[in-house]
């Protein structure tokens, strides 16, 4: 898809190709459309960031809070978005024994008591043996530290989606 596509799209359709560049976070493609004509992908995705970095710390927490465990029930039950699905599937987290389960649930609810959102790691730049000992890593983080790293992740993830969404090779995170 080429950026004038984008550009030409009407609200309805912009939301319904963009709504889930940021997980379950439709407001921001929703705001982001009034920005238009974007010059290209670059341009598309800083508007999304920006619209990130102006928020409030509770905003930015709540992005957070909208994003599905990492191997957690939603991926058990199948009620993952299409985006996350592939991308926890696509790090091997769909296939982890009982045990690996267990700790990583055991380490997601130790990081949500610690920091009241969930750990968020881009599962496709990562994998199954490196998701536990990054959020054991980063649990010892200082709150402030955290919740700027976190929503690092959460771009990663953006970029990658919109990448994806574009037709446009991802940059090496
Ligand atoms: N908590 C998370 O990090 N969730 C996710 N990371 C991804 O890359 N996809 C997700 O659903």
């Amino acid at each position: 898809m080429d950026i004038e596509k984008v550009n030409s799209m009407d609200f309805g359709e912009f939301v319904d190709v963009f709504g889930n560049v940021i997980e379950r976070c439709p407001l921001i493609a929703a705001a982001v459309w009034s920005q238009r004509p974007f010059s290209n992908l670059e341009d598309l995705e800083k508007h999304f960031f920006d619209f990130i970095d102006a928020l409030p710390q509770s905003g930015r927490e709540g992005i957070l809070r909208c994003h599905p465990d990492l191997a957690g029930r939603e991926l058990q039950q199948g009620t993952l978005s299409a985006e996350s699905r592939r991308e926890q599937s696509g790090a091997g987290l769909a296939s982890l024994d009982a045990d690996e389960r267990l700790r990583l649930a055991e380490l997601n609810a130790q990081y949500r008591a610690r920091f009241g959102f969930p750990f968020v790691l881009a599962a496709r730049r990562s994998h199954r043996a490196a998701v536990p000992r990054e959020l054991a890593r980063r649990l010892r983080c200082p709150p402030a530290q955290e919740l700027r790293t976190a929503l690092a992740e959460v771009k990663k993830i953006g970029h990658l989606r919109l990448a994806d969404l574009l037709g446009t090779p991802p940059a090496r995170l």
